[in-house]
């Protein structure tokens, strides 16, 4: 192995940021990667998570800079691509952290090209009037700047795709690839990411010259300090082990990963109402991105015991020291994930914990097939804690029957998670026709289960699908008043409609001919199917939207592509 001191082709300034920074020695991956990169190689690099790879590309483009022609206006020299806004906003504070350090830290010019922060035209202006060596961008906004009027690509030495298996993923690699198109041949590109699948080959097809894969895992696809556990339990016994485990286990800064955005919004509150000594967060992709920035921001500076509830948009990259507890409340649709979200904790060399929930026996394959992956995990033994299952249930029904909203809340989460199960990769072992939707609907804490497709042929169905004594819906009230308002006018002007029609029908019944009555009532039968279909496509569509991979998508798309601005042509012409 190469050696691990710091020292060429480093130059001497960052030798010593390096130190300033508290960094003895290269880890592994920098000791491997840096030379190469600095050098001329294209790079492939796979190594697990924490183990340092953010600085083993940007000591590398920093070195490269100083080989390189002064910048003219309207290019770049450097690109680095991430998937989510987060991460690139964290990449780009490490690189302007080692800037600061350089003896003249104005010769490094940097810019942050995201969503959701600059409109795109304020991006365009800044990097026009003030060319950046390096550009740190989510892959839509940079593919809209790349676009723009005036801007070139001529100069870009160095592409870097951060999470380079999730950017050329399904979806993305549209993007990407047109990015590919608008740069120079010329340039080195390198991949990084602890998980490396299948389209890296068509990458360095289209893209890399002289590619060099650099593999630094140990026996296990986790870190070596990362001791995970898997813990058994059915949909009712999960709460309240989940809320044992969270109140007995010794951590400071925990994450709680849930499938989809509306079911951390569902859980916080339910969490909260049972934990109420340790601070809670959460975040997930549907929400703005100020509030999303401004919510990991408290977590990492929080110094109290406390819990950041949120989706796979959090599980990539994301360096937030300190977090010693990672829970993935149900194992990924994406078994690749499990190492990402688990990786939160155990970074550079700290030791950490992870458990993952496995729902009884149905899933136990997951373990073997975890193993395979190189992802071993040992079984934690847990019961129910102060809480029985019925005591739970009583709990949180009866949490639910004070607000109309929270059934609502409580449906939508459910009918998600269901959604979000049907999407697991490893379909044989999730399977949902084993699932038990009924002991998961109650344990949701749902009142009356939806109609539901995947309810058909079940036995044990209760009665109108009621999963507590049956009560009168109707005067079953949001607390919120305007909302109560709103659902009272909306019955009262169905009820009209529904008695107009009834009277209507009344009157037709006694004037049509027997023959017609029979035609009509087979009409109605085949519109109220078609209704029913109709309603079951927008049900999905709705799960599909709360699920996480649109999370992460927007961020590839960043609005760019929803918003479809006109044409570049539009964008201001800026003096040059
Ligand atoms: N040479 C070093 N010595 C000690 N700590 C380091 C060194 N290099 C980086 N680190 C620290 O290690 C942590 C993890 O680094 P980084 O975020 O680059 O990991 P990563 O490999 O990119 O992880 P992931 O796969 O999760 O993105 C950071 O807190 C960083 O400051």
């Amino acid at each position: 192995m190469a050696s691990r001191e710091w020292g060429n082709p480093l130059l001497p300034w960052m030798v010593e940021a390096m130190r300033t920074l508290g960094f003895e020695l290269m880890t592994p991956v920098q000791a491997s990667t840096i030379p190469l990169l600095a050098g001329n190689k294209d790079v492939v690099v796979e190594a697990v998570t924490g183990s340092g790879k953010t600085l083993a590309f940007l000591l590398p483009a920093l070195i490269r800079l100083g080989r390189l022609d002064p910048l003219k206006m309207g290019d770049t020299n450097v690109i680095i691509v991430s998937p989510t806004r987060e991460l690139a906003k964290q990449t780009f504070t490490v690189l302007n952290n080692v800037i600061e350090l350089a003896p003249n830290p104005k010769l490094y010019r940097t810019q942050l090209v995201t969503g959701g922060t600059n409109s795109v035209v304020v991006d365009v202006k800044n990097f026009l009037s003030k060319p950046p060596h390096i550009v740190v961008a989510t892959p839509g906004r940079l593919l809209e700047l790349l676009t723009a009027q005036h801007v070139r690509t001529s100069a870009v030495d160095l592409l870097v795709l951060d999470e380079a298996d999730r950017l050329l993923d399904l979806g993305v690699d549209q993007t990407i690839n047109k990015i590919l198109g608008l740069l120079p041949k010329q340039k080195r590109v390198g991949l990084f990411s602890a998980t490396m699948s299948g389209f890296i080959q068509d990458i360095i097809r289209v893209g890399m010259r002289n590619p060099v894969k650099v593999s630094v895992q140990s026996a296990n696809a986790t870190p070596d300090q990362l001791n995970i556990n898997y813990i058994t339990a059915s949909p009712t016994e999960k709460l309240p082990k989940m809320l044992n485990l969270l109140q007995t286990k010794s951590y400071t800064k925990a994450i709680a990963y849930f499938p989809t955005c509306i079911s951390v919004t569902y859980w916080y509150q339910v969490l909260k109402l049972f934990l109420s000594d340790t601070l809670l967060f959460s975040m997930h992709g549907q929400l703005a991105q100020g509030p999303r920035i401004k919510t990991l921001d408290k977590f990492t500076e929080c110094n109290d015991r406390c819990i950041l509830l949120t989706t796979d948009v959090a599980a990539r990259g994301l360096d937030i020291p300190d977090v010693d507890f990672v829970l993935q409340v149900d194992p990924p649709a994406d078994p690749n994930m499990f190492v990402h979200r688990a990786g939160r904790t155990a970074r550079a060399g700290k030791r950490g914990e992870s458990a993952v929930f496995l729902n009884g026996d149905l899933e136990q394959g997951y373990v073997d097939f975890m193993d395979v992956r190189k992802v071993p995990m040992s079984e934690l033994d847990l019961d129910t804690g102060s809480l029985t299952c019925e005591q739970y249930l009583d709990r949180i029904q009866s949490w639910v029957r004070e607000d109309r909203a929270r059934h609502d809340l409580a449906l939508r989460s459910f009918l998600s998670y269901v959604r979000f199960y049907m999407n697991h990769t490893a379909s044989s072992i999730f399977r949902v026709a084993c699932l038990d939707l009924i002991e998961l609907g109650r344990s949701f804490g749902i009142l009356r289960l939806p109609r539901m497709p995947e309810l058909k042929n079940k036995e044990n169905v209760p009665e109108n699908g009621w999963l507590v004594e049956p009560f009168d819906m109707d005067n079953y009230k949001y607390a919120n008043e305007a909302q109560e308002k709103a659902r009272l006018k909306t019955k009262e002007a169905s009820e009209s409609k529904e008695a107009a029609e009834n009277r209507r029908k009344r009157k037709e019944r006694n004037t049509v001919a027997w023959s017609d009555k029979v035609q009509r009532k087979d009409d109605a039968a085949k519109r109220r199917d078609k209704r029913q279909n109709r309603a079951i496509a927008a049900k999905s569509k709705q799960h599909d939207s709360d699920s996480d991979d649109s999370d992460v998508q927007r961020d590839w798309k960043e609005e760019v592509q929803a918003r479809k601005r006109k044409t570049n042509n539009n964008l201001p012409v800026f003096d040059l």
